[in-house]
């Protein structure tokens, strides 16, 4: 059995906007109804979580403006922390996951808002830890510049540090709820945290009740070498964007290294590699669905070459698309991404035009995508799919109604929940 998650790729934000799939964009914009069907119907596909990523820039890197970024409404996107509770409410197991910039949120708000967003999910909220990269973002919050991609990670291992210390500032058994004696909690066994570190200092302890899991399921994505290290130590589920089977391999077996090299078991992490089935009613049809998709692509490199610069903070309006991918070197945003991407002496044409979000393909009926994904994670060895594609009322009906049933026949996938809380299901194989 393997672990399925659907990551939104703009979080909160506006999918397909005058698309030929897309529904009702302009009703649909900034409102819950539609990730409530979503969260409703990968719960009942099983699903174990959404993820939405998160970004606070309105990038304007890409020919110096704002417009790649608004007119096709790409890139816009409201905070999802406040959106978790409400799918919480319609849903009763499904795990939700919201991101947070380790490098802008002051650890105690962070330890504070996400034991308050654990009561209110009922246990089932995660948080994906990133480090952002556009210096936008750090202007947003006040830098001059975003910090040096390494050094990043390594403010975020302290940043978990310190919220796992506020976390921990109420023992277990603190909170009494005793009418007998009147006391409502313990105050021996509520501690301050005085965290110290060289980065962030907090005094605690947190003025909140501890959390059904206390510690909220941990998230990440970084893929270089200090980003795999950060997730070894920290994460409950990483989610990885490599090419190819035996990419995906190596950062399997290389995260279980990682894991045991910190006195962790491989299978304390799950590893959920992105893809974007395409799929129809027969395999003839979901390949000529691919071909159309791909020439759509070609059609239109700006969306990319878009998406690159706001990866890089590199304007790629002025590089030759004929010419060799620019050095890179100077790229302190989505590094391991980049770098893949480069790989093969390519031109820059040819990169765009082959961009996607898969690590592999997989296309064809929702029975024939199921053997494929089968054989890979054989190969691979776990644990699971993170879909990436475009949350559309239509794309999210093939995944649960058709992906979905054609795994469980063939039990790799979950059939229901065992557990309430969001870690003890993830955890649970
Ligand atoms: C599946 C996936 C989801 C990601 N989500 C976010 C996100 O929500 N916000 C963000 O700023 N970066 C996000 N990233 C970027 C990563 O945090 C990281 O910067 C990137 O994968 C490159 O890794 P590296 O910085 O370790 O080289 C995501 C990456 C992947 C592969």
């Amino acid at each position: 059995m393997f672990h399925m998650g659907w990551f939104l790729t703009t979080g909160f934000g506006v999918y397909g906007w005058n698309g030929q799939w897309s529904g009702n964009v302009r009703s649909d914009v900034a409102q819950p109804e539609l990730y409530i069907g979503m969260a409703q119907a990968l719960e009942h596909a099983g699903f174990d979580y959404l993820m939405f990523e998160d970004s606070s820039v309105l990038p304007d890197i890409y020919q110096g403006t704002f417009e790649s970024s608004v007119k096709a409404g790409v890139v816009i996107r409201h905070d999802p922390l406040p959106l978790l509770p409400i799918l919480a409410r319609e849903t009763r197991h499904i795990g939700l996951i919201g991101t947070v910039a380790t490098t802008f949120y002051p650890p105690f708000l962070a330890a504070r808002l996400f034991t308050t967003l654990d009561h209110l999910t009922g246990g089932r909220i995660g948080v994906n830890l990133v480090t952002a990269s556009p210096h936008a973002a750090a202007q947003n919050y006040g830098h001059d510049q975003h910090f040096e991609h390494d050094l990043r990670y390594e403010m975020a291992d302290e940043w978990v540090r310190a919220v796992e210390a506020l976390w921990e500032t109420w023992e277990e058994g603190a909170l009494q709820l005793d009418e007998q004696s009147g006391v409502f909690a313990d105050h021996t066994r509520i501690h301050r945290a005085d965290f110290e570190g060289r980065f962030y200092r907090t005094r605690g302890p947190l003025n909140t009740v501890p959390g059904p899991q206390r510690r909220p399921v941990l998230c990440q994505a970084g893929g270089s070498p200090a980003g795999r290290e950060f997730g070894a130590a920290h994460a409950d589920t990483i989610i990885a964007q490599v090419y190819g089977v035996e990419a995906m391999k190596e950062y399997r077996d290389d995260i279980s290294a990682r894991l045991r090299a910190k006195g962790r078991k491989p299978s304390d992490v799950k590893v959920l590699f992105l893809v974007d089935p395409v799929m129809a009613d027969t395999d003839a049809e979901a390949h000529d669905k691919r071909d159309r998709i791909r020439a759509a692509h070609e059609q239109n490199l700006e969306g990319t070459l878009a998406a690159m610069s706001y990866f890089t903070s590199m304007d790629f309006s002025k590089f030759d698309l004929d010419g060799p991918m620019p050095d890179l070197s100077g790229n302190n945003g989505h590094v391991s991404t980049m770098q893949s991407l480069a790989q093969g002496g390519r031109t820059l044409r040819e990169i765009a035009s082959n961009h996607r979000f898969g690590s592999v393909d997989l296309i064809g009926t929702p029975d024939s995508v199921a053997v494929q994904m089968a054989e890979v994670m054989d190969h691979v060895g776990g644990d699971g799919f993170l879909i990436a594609s475009a949350p559309t009322r239509k794309n999210i009906a093939e995944v649960a109604d058709g992906l979905a049933p054609a795994l469980r026949r063939r039990r790799l996938m979950r059939s229901g929940y065992s557990h309430d809380r969001f870690r003890d299901n993830l955890l649970e194989f």
